[in-house]
């Protein structure tokens, strides 16, 4: 299982490197290393486990962060009610943003990075909708529109795969500088 000491931290060059392209189908390795990802969302996600294994909570993971450059990272986001369908689950790989909303789109609470170990605050601005095109585990094409919070995890994890960190777009002079077309996601 994935562990907070296999998540690198900043410092580590794979975290601002270029990912490279997923090729299909995928090696065993690749299907063990996205099985691993999916459960360290699942196992941080639950409140007795993250204390008894020390995880870090998280919506999104991506393969860089766990030192393997390459365009892969999974992502799974709880609906308000735990019983209900997680609002999204998928490994997304060789991920491409298609088409997107001119309005941006931020986290009220701004945004937190299991490879950041310090508090960053401010508006990390994004596309409040995107349209996402990705493969996932079974070499499948998808074409998917998110919106809102769903939307702004898919786009951090993404940004992970160009060597993008959250803060990389917080406004350095006002950190909660706010256009009025600005959607505030909480
Ligand atoms: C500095 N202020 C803040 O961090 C911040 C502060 C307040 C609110 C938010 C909303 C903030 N922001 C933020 N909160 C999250 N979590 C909320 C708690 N949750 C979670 C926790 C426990 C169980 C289950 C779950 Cl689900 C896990 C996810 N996650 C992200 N990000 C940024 S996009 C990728 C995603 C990620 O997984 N980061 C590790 N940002
Ligand atoms: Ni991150």
């Amino acid at each position: 299982m994935i562990k907070m000491r296999d998540i690198i931290r900043e410092g580590n060059h794979t975290l601002r490197a270029e990912a490279k392209p997923v090729k299909f189908p995928l090696s065993e390795a690749d299907q063990k290393l996205a099985r691993d990802m999916m459960e360290y969302l699942e196992n941080s996600q639950d409140p007795e486990l993250a204390k008894k294994y020390g995880l870090r909570a998280g919506v999104g993971l991506a393969a860089p962060q766990v030192d393997v450059s390459e365009q892969m990272a999974a992502v799974l986001v709880p609906s308000e009610n735990e019983d209900d369908e997680p609002v999204f689950k998928d490994v997304i790989i060789n991920p491409v943003i298609i088409s997107h909303s001119v309005q941006p789109g931020a986290l009220t609470e701004g945004e937190g990075c299991l490879s950041v170990d310090r508090d960053i605050s401010g508006y990390v601005i994004r596309h409040d909708r995107i349209t996402l095109r990705y493969y996932n585990m079974a070499g499948e094409q998808k074409k998917i529109r998110l919106k809102n919070y769903p939307a702004i995890v898919c786009q951090h994890e993404i940004d992970h795969l160009h060597g993008i960190l959250f803060y990389d777009h917080i406004n350095e002079a006002n950190p909660f500088a706010a256009d009025d077309d600005l959607v505030l996601i909480s």
